[in-house]
Formats: structure tokens, C-alpha cells, sequence
């Protein structure tokens, strides 16, 4: 379902978006062409997950965007929307037998073309690597080496998303190695602005015409 797809993939950030951010600043990452947009966030507070979440599902069928919830496939089954696991959050094929064939499902695969084997055989929908750059957001993610975009490029025939410290200076070897899509928080999110949101969005998404 998401074969071929390219475009921003804009993730939320409880305390970029706090202070009643998350729903204008999402909308204007939309707005500004973001194709994925990934609830993350890590709290345990499940009346605000599930309010914030069915929130953002409705904006996203607005803009025709998918919504994708972080760790959470039982939030993710509620609302009919798509899931992202990463190594420690559950297995892809269950996440797949419970979500069914049509649901998008990512997988983080850190620097790891076995992981990603891995993942694709389970039925995940894109493979995510990174982090590429050092990351504010997530400052423990393993490293990854743009190689690993071009030997999974050759590889799979699926969306390869690129995630990690990615800014607009230095998103261009990221395609240019075969990276469809980048997922960014910071430099899209830690905006003061909605319109300032929505024209980096514009920029970020500029970047695949
Ligand atoms: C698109 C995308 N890629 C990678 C991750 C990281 O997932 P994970 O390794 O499970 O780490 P957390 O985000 O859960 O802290 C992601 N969320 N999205
Ligand atoms: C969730 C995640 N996984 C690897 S890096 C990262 C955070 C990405 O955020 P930023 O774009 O701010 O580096
Ligand atoms: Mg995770």
C-alpha cells in the first residue's frame, strides 16, 4: 500500500508540542505536504494517548495523510491506523496478523540489512534506518552509515525511511543514497511558529519534486 512512497514523515514530541502545539503544529506540518505523520509519545497517561491520537487521526484523514502510533499496536488496532515498532516493541508479524494486510507498518532497522530482511519477511510496509546524525530527540540511537540506504535500495523493493538529526542542510545524500522518505522531529517541530512549521514542512517536501 505504501510502495513507492516518498515525502516528509513529520513525528511528534511531547515537549516540543506541549502547550496545546501538538494539533496546530501537526496541522501545519500537513499543511506543508508531510505524507506520514507518527504519534511518539512515550508517557503512560492513556486517556490523553488515545484523545491526542484520535485526534490526529481525523486531521490526518483531512489531508489525506496516514497516521502512524509508535509502540502502541493496541492503540493502533483501536483506531484503525498504522504502527511503528522498533527492536524492543513487538514482533512485525503479529503486529501484521492483528492489523491486517492493508495496514502501514514500519520497522526500525537501526544500520542492519538483516534486520531489515528481517522485518520484510514479517511484513513490515516501510524499513527505517538511522540515526544518520546525531539526534537531540532520541541522543542513544545507534548510528547508521548512508551505505546502508544504497545496499538496501538495491535490495528491497520498499520505502526506506531515513531518520536521525536530519536537518534541510543535510537531508540531500540521504536521497541521493536512496533514502523515499524522511522522518524528522526537531527541525521540523522545534519551530516557534505554526507557520513557521508549515514552511519548513514545505522546504522538507520540496526536497523530493
Ligand atoms: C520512522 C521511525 N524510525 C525509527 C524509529 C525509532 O523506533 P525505536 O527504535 O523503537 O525508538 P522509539 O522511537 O520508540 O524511541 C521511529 N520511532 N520511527
Ligand atoms: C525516534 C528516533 N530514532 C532514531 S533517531 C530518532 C529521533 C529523530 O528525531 P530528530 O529528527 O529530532 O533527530
Ligand atoms: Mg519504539
Amino acid at each position: 500500500m505504501l510502495k513507492g512512497s516518498q515525502g516528509l514523515y513529520a513525528i511528534t514530541d511531547s515537549e516540543l508540542l506541549a502547550n496545546d502545539k501538538l494539533l496546530p503544529y501537526c496541522e501545519a506540518a500537513l499543511r506543508g505536504g508531510a505524507k506520514l505523520l507518527q504519534y511518539r509519545d512515550k508517557s503512560q497517561n492513556h486517556a490523553r494517548r488515545l484523545r491526542e491520537a484520535r485526534q490526529l487521526a481525523q486531521l490526518c484523514q483531512r489531508y489525506q495523510a496516514y497516521l502512524i502510533i509508535n509502540d502502541d499496536l493496541e492503540l493502533a488496532a483501536y483506531l484503525n491506523v498504522g504502527l511503528h515498532l522498533g527492536q524492543q516493541d513487538g514482533s512485525i508479524a503479529e503486529a501484521r496478523a492483528r492489523l491486517g494486510e492493508h495496514a502501514i507498518i514500519g520497522a526500525t532497522c537501526h544500520d542492519s540489512l538483516q534486520l531489515a530482511e528481517q522485518a520484510r519477511s514479517e511484513g513490515a510496509s516501510y524499513l527505517a534506518f538511522g540515526r544518520f546524525f546525531p539526534s537531540q530527540t532520541k541522543q542513544d540511537a545507534q548510528p547508521a552509515d548512508l551505505s546502508v540506504l544504497q545496499s538496501a535500495a538495491q535490495r528491497f523493493n520498499l520505502p526506506l525511511v531515513a531518520i536521525g538529526g536530519i536537518t534541510l542542510d543535510n537531508a540531500q545524500p540521504l536521497l541521493h543514497n536512496g533514502a523515499t522518505m524522511l522522518a524528522v522531529v526537531h527541525d521540523l517541530f522545534a519551530q516557534n511558529t505554526a507557520a513557521a512549521v508549515e514552511s519548513r514542512a514545505r522546504a522538507f517536501a520540496a526536497l523530493f519534486n
